[in-house]
């Protein structure tokens, strides 16, 4: 059960069954010192009270002491590193395995959690499940074990007193039990609102530049105010309700200590029981409730990592991407089978067939919304299609695992991502093995030289987050680079030239044409002009295809395409001097 609860390794597993067990061993060990103890008081008894004219033995009682005390310290040990070490061993596995998973799992699914509450359950939910296994784990179910193996000892030697002891137990665990179930929902709940607040100040850094110039600036404030309250509020109800149980539970046990004295009490008057059994057990039970103490605050935390524990588990048990990682394509046809395809329940892409040919350059237009980017996207399987089949050399993409089929794309988007990282290294991620000479080569072709020798450090300089210290065109040039490196048999460009200046977006568009030589091209541009000269026009409208041909063929046919292209040949007129006449 707890290697699934915590989506242990085998390793793990037997870390935490083996650190369980050791502390179990420790809370008796720290117990063998009260039986010392009763020993040396009925040696001093007998003494004392005229039983016995022989003095103390001191030196085994020494020698016991000493071995014992050594045991403790070795048993001690051993204990921290099979849970301590092995814990946070398991959770940078734990930690790893998990971003592995992530990196699987298909696009889909980020489409139905948000960055930030990834965020918290890479950082927040994996550091509360590691903190568990470090100490709660251990230490809560060791207190179970040792504590039951001590009640059975202490069963055999005298159940009245046991009883006395123990009858308590029952009450307080149940008293735990239901606080399980009334803490879960406030748990949950103080869970969301942080995710709330998370989510809150990450939205408000990202748009900060919006917020501020925005007259909703104080609007904003307050919502992050109001979230943080909900925070405080959320936490202080939960905190409050397992207080209250965890001290009531606690309580009701420490009512077994003043039983065992009243039971003993009248036991050794009744003699029933002799001055050292009672001894005994008044020694004992002084211990026996730390373990069961450390249980009951521990049995807390416990729960609450229950929450992170299965929200990590949630993202491990969903189906990642699969399919073969060898696979060797020949040609490159892009054949597109009556592909339909829903973003959760919405259905953007109804019944689409072509074929996009190796040799050729494609395009995709349409208005705005009709389908354009999901369906080259939909080619290099970062979704998978919910009706029909994407082809390339006659394989069926869902057949192909993600990352092998990616290798054989170079990908432009619109929204470039790079790494706070060098120009050098954001440029090399198109092909990791790449030399300096080729690196450079790809950069001066999607004439990235002109600004990035201007920079301080040349290639050397790093653009920071998202390479915010570049402008948009500088970004997507770096873009267009990696592509020019990585050379891989099928381009897709999403409106790869948008953020360029009319010159630059003449000299890489020569640059994208030696590229795309021979190769398969995908091409998304609303500006229609440049598309004219493609083989293959896709017109999309709604999800579907409307038209299809070369520029001319569809000109003549006098229809959407036409339409469009007429609407921005009179925008591209449109200017200052139409806004003024208005
Ligand atoms: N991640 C997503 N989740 C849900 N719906 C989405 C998602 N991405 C796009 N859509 C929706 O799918 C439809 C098609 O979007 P898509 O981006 O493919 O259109 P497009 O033709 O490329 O648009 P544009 O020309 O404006 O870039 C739109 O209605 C859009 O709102």
């Amino acid at each position: 059960m707890l290697k699934n609860t915590f989506s242990l390794t085998d390793k793990g597993y037997s870390n935490v069954r083996k650190g369980i067990l050791l502390t179990a061993l420790h809370n008796i060990s720290v117990m063998l010192p009260a039986v010392l103890l009763m020993l040396l008081a009925s040696d001093m008894v007998q003494k004392y009270f005229g039983k016995s004219t022989k003095s103390i033995p001191l030196f085994p009682y020494w020698s016991m002491a000493l071995l014992l005390l050594l045991f403790i310290y070795w048993v001690y040990r051993w204990t921290y590193k099979e849970t301590y070490v092995a814990a946070y061993e398991e959770s940078a596995n734990a930690r790893i395995s998990l971003a592995e998973k992530i990196r699987k799992l298909p696009l889909s699914y980020f489409g139905n959690r948000d960055l930030s509450d990834l965020t918290s359950t890479l950082m927040d939910d994996t550091t509360t499940v590691e903190h568990t296994l470090a100490t709660g784990l251990c230490e809560l179910f060791g207190g179970i074990i040792s504590s039951t193996v001590i009640l059975l000892t202490l069963f055999c030697y005298d159940w009245r007193m046991s009883l006395s002891l123990f009858i308590c137990l029952p009450i307080s665990l149940s008293v735990l039990a239901i606080s399980h179930k009334v803490s879960s929902s406030s748990n949950r709940k103080n869970r969301n609102a942080k995710l709330g607040v998370s989510e809150c100040i990450q939205e408000y850094l990202e748009n900060i530049k919006l917020v501020q110039t925005s007259p909703q600036k104080e609007s904003y404030r307050m919502r992050v105010e109001q979230k943080i309250k909900k925070v405080v509020h959320t936490a202080m109800v939960y905190e409050l309700i397992m207080g209250i149980f965890i001290s009531s539970a606690y309580n009701i046990l420490r009512v077994g200590l003043g039983l065992v004295v009243v039971t003993g009490s009248y036991l050794v008057t009744h003699g029933e029981l002799d001055f050292i059994g009672f001894l005994l057990f008044l020694f004992v039970a002084a211990r026996i409730y730390d373990p069961l103490t450390t249980v009951f605050f521990k049995i807390g935390e416990f729960f609450y990592s229950l929450v992170s524990a299965s929200r990590i588990r949630e993202i491990r048990d969903y189906p990642a991407q699969t399919g073969k990682q060898v696979i060797v394509l020949n040609s490159f046809d892009i054949t597109f089978d009556h592909v339909s395809f829903a973003y959760n329940t919405d259905t953007v892409l109804h019944d689409v067939s072509f074929v996009a040919e190796q040799g050729q350059i494609t395009a995709l237009v349409g208005p705005s919304g009709c389908g354009k980017s999901t369906l080259s996207k939909l080619a290099s399987r970062f979704w998978d299609v919910s009706d029909g089949r994407i082809l390339i050399d006659g394989k069926n993409i869902n057949e192909i695992d993600p990352e092998t089929l990616l290798s054989y794309f170079s990908i432009v988007f619109q929204d470039v991502v790079l790494f706070n990282d060098t120009i050098y290294n954001n440029i090399k991620i198109g092909k990791l093995e790449a030399t300096k000479e080729e690196i450079i080569a790809a950069a001066q072709m999607a004439r990235c030289e002109d600004f990035i020798l201007k920079l301080p450090h040349g290639y050397d300089t790093v653009i920071g987050e998202n390479g915010k210290t570049l402008s948009g065109g500088e970004r997507q040039r770096i873009s267009i680079a990696r592509a020019f490196l990585k050379n891989a048999p099928i381009v897709l460009l999403d409106e790869a030239t948008a953020s360029l200046d009319p010159e630059n977006e003449t000299l890489i568009q020569e640059a994208i044409g030696k590229l795309t030589r021979n190769k398969t091209v995908l091409i998304i541009a609303h500006r229609l002009r440049s598309i004219e000269d493609c083989d293959k026009i896709v017109v999309l409208n709604a999800g579907k295809i409307q038209e299809m041909g070369r520029h001319q063929e569809l000109m003549e046919s006098n229809g959407l395409y036409h339409h469009l292209f007429e609407l921005q040949r009179e925008s591209s007129v449109w200017g200052v001097g139409a806004m003024k006449q208005t």
